[in-house]
C-alpha cells in the first residue's frame, strides 16, 4: 500500500508534541502537553494533558504512526492519559494518583463504589499540593475485567456475592491490573520523588518496585454511604486495602 505523505506543516505542528517511549513489547507514543482547563468544584484549573498509545512498531518516524491512525479505528479501543499540574518535571515534591477507569462511578456518578469521589478528590489534592499528576488508566475497568463483565459482576452482587467472589464467579481473578505503562510514562515525565494517593498496597508496591523514588503514600477514603459500605469493607477485608485513621467504614 502506498504511504500517504503528510503535509509538512501538519507534521511540524505535531512533531514536537510526540515522544517515543520504548517498552519491552514495543513502544508507547506519548502526545502532549495540551492545555486543559478543567472545571474542578466550580473553579477553572489549568492542567497539562498527555495521552498515550501502545504500538508494536518502534519508530522515531512519527509520520508512519500518524499515517496509521485513520485506519485503525482507535475509538473501538481504550487509550489512557495523564493530567499534569504545576512544575511536574522539576518540582521537588509531587503527588500522583493512578486512577483505574470506572465508567459507572467516574462518568455516571454511581454511589455503588467510591471511584467518582476518589477521581475528583485526588485532582483537588494535586492542585492543593501544587505539583502532581493524575493517571487515568483506561484498560483497568472492573479491576481489569472490562465493562461488560463488570455489569455481570454487578448482577452477582445484587444476588449476595461480594465484589471479589463476583469476579471469580465469572472466571476472572479478582484483580488483573498492572501499572507498567503508567510507570513508563511517569518515568518519561519525572525522575524526582513522588507521593502516591492510594489505599491499595499493590499499587504502592508496583510503583516502589519500578525503581522510581517514592516518598510516601496518602490515603483516600470518603463518600461512604449505604450504597458502597459493603464494597468498601470488602476492599479492606478481602482485597488488602489499607485501613487508615480516617477510615472508610463505620466500625
Ligand atoms: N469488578 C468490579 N470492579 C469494580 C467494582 N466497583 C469498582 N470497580 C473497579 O475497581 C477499580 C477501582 O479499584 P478499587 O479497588 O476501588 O480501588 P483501587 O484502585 O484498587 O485502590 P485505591 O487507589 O485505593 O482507589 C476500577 O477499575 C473500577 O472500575 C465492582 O463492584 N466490581
Amino acid at each position: 500500500m502506498e504511504e500517504t505523505k503528510l503535509d509538512l506543516k501538519v507534521l511540524s505542528i505535531l512533531e514536537d508534541k510526540i515522544q517515543l517511549i520504548k517498552t519491552e513489547k514495543g513502544a508507547i507514543y506519548l502526545v502532549g502537553p495540551i492545555k486543559l482547563p478543567v472545571n474542578l468544584y466550580g473553579e477553572t484549573v489549568e492542567f497539562k494533558w498527555y495521552c498515550w498509545l501502545n504500538c508494536d512498531e518502534v519508530t522515531e518516524n512519527f509520520e508512519r504512526i500518524i499515517n496509521k491512525l485513520s485506519s485503525i479505528n482507535l475509538a473501538e479501543f481504550q487509550q489512557s492519559s495523564v493530567l499534569v499540574y504545576g512544575d511536574f518535571q522539576y518540582g521537588d515534591d509531587a503527588i500522583i494518583r493512578m486512577h483505574s477507569i470506572c465508567h459507572t462511578g467516574d462518568i455516571f456518578g454511581s454511589k455503588r463504589c467510591d471511584c467518582g469521589f476518589q477521581l475528583k478528590q485526588s485532582m483537588k489534592m494535586i492542585v492543593e499540593h501544587g505539583t502532581g499528576a493524575l493517571f487515568y488508566l483506561a484498560n483497568h475497568e472492573g479491576r481489569g475485567i472490562g465493562l461488560f463483565s463488570k455489569a455481570m459482576a454487578y448482577i452477582f452482587q445484587e444476588n449476595g456475592y461480594d465484589t471479589v467472589d463476583a469476579n471469580q464467579a465469572l472466571g476472572f481473578v479478582d484483580d488483573s491490573r498492572n501499572y507498567r505503562d503508567a510507570i513508563q510514562v511517569l518515568k518519561a515525565l519525572r525522575s524526582k520523588p513522588v507521593t502516591l494517593i492510594t489505599n491499595n498496597p499493590k499499587k504502592f508496591d508496583a510503583l516502589k518496585n519500578s525503581g522510581l523514588p517514592v516518598s510516601g503514600r496518602e490515603a483516600l477514603w470518603g463518600d461512604v454511604s449505604e450504597y458502597n459500605e459493603k464494597y468498601l469493607e470488602t476492599k479492606i477485608n478481602r482485597s488488602g486495602h489499607m485501613r487508615d485513621e480516617d477510615t472508610c467504614c463505620n466500625d
